[in-house]
């Protein structure tokens, strides 16, 4: 059967020009630039981020962020899926975070921004195959790099004040755990393909940030 068959049913040839006419991925590459921030939990990705974002013009998508905003959302059908996968640090299903994610790149690009830092994602093989398949191929990833000791303490330090539900020391265990076993891998992947900046992070924020900004210093004409 080929597309425009006139023995194939209207809506499945509706259906077909339509994937036709969606772009696969979403958004090429001389249309957005992606910036993926990955490392792990409390290791500083927000804080260098929010960073990037006063000094260069980048729009920052934390998943997390858009995850529980979405869990927050009166009416959303995954809201308690999306707890119960914080909670236990377990990465949520990718077709969830992709789409929100998606959405929110669309709204962006609607007014003109298009340079993303893509915060916490993807944190697993699957997420990052298919988001570059469907939405857009990253240019390149931060890979923020502390022991667990000091990511421990930060994020303890955090959770006094963050509210957040996966900041204490149960959650904690099992997001180290989900880092190692799950979003190392998707680091490892990246270095394959001469993708990764690694920047170390045990020093202080604007320490950190300056190590940063030296080490993208050449990619900032992006
Ligand atoms: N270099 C740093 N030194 C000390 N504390 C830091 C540093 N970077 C971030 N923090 C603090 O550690 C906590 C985790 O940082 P955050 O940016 O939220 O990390 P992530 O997004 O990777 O989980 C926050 O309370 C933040 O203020
Ligand atoms: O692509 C993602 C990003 C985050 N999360 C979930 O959201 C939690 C918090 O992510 P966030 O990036 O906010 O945590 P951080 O690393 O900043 O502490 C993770 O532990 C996961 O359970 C997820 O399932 N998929
Ligand atoms: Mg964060």
């Amino acid at each position: 059967m080929k597309l425009g068959d006139p023995e194939i049913p209207i809506e499945v040839r509706e259906k077909q020009a339509m994937a036709a006419a969606t772009p696969v991925p979403a958004f090429s590459r001389d249309e957005v630039k992606v910036i993926f921030v990955l490392g792990g939990p409390g290791v500083g990705k927000g804080t260098q981020c929010a960073h990037l974002v006063r000094d260069y013009n980048f729009v920052h998508l934390s998943a997390g962020d858009l995850l529980r905003a979405e869990q927050a959302r009166e009416g959303s059908e995954f809201g308690e899926l999306i707890s119960t996968y914080i909670r236990e640090g377990k990465i949520v299903p990718q077709e969830i975070t992709i789409a929100l994610l998606r959405n929110a790149m669309q709204d962006e690009v609607k007014t003109g921004r298009t340079k993303f830092l893509i915060d916490g994602f993807p944190r697993k093989m699957d997420q990052a195959v298919k988001f570059e398949e469907d939405v857009a191929v990253s240019e390149f990833t931060l890979y923020f790099e502390c022991t667990e000791e000091v990511m421990l303490h930060r994020l303890l330090k955090r959770g006094e004040t963050s509210g957040r539900a996966d900041d204490n020391i149960e959650s904690i265990k099992k997001r180290f755990k989900t880092f190692v076993e799950t979003s190392m891998p998707v680091i490892d992947y990246y270095r394959t393909q001469n993708k990764v900046i690694t920047v170390p992070c045990e020093k202080t924020k604007e320490e950190v940030y300056d190590l940063l900004k030296e080490k993208i210093s050449d990619r900032m004409s992006i």
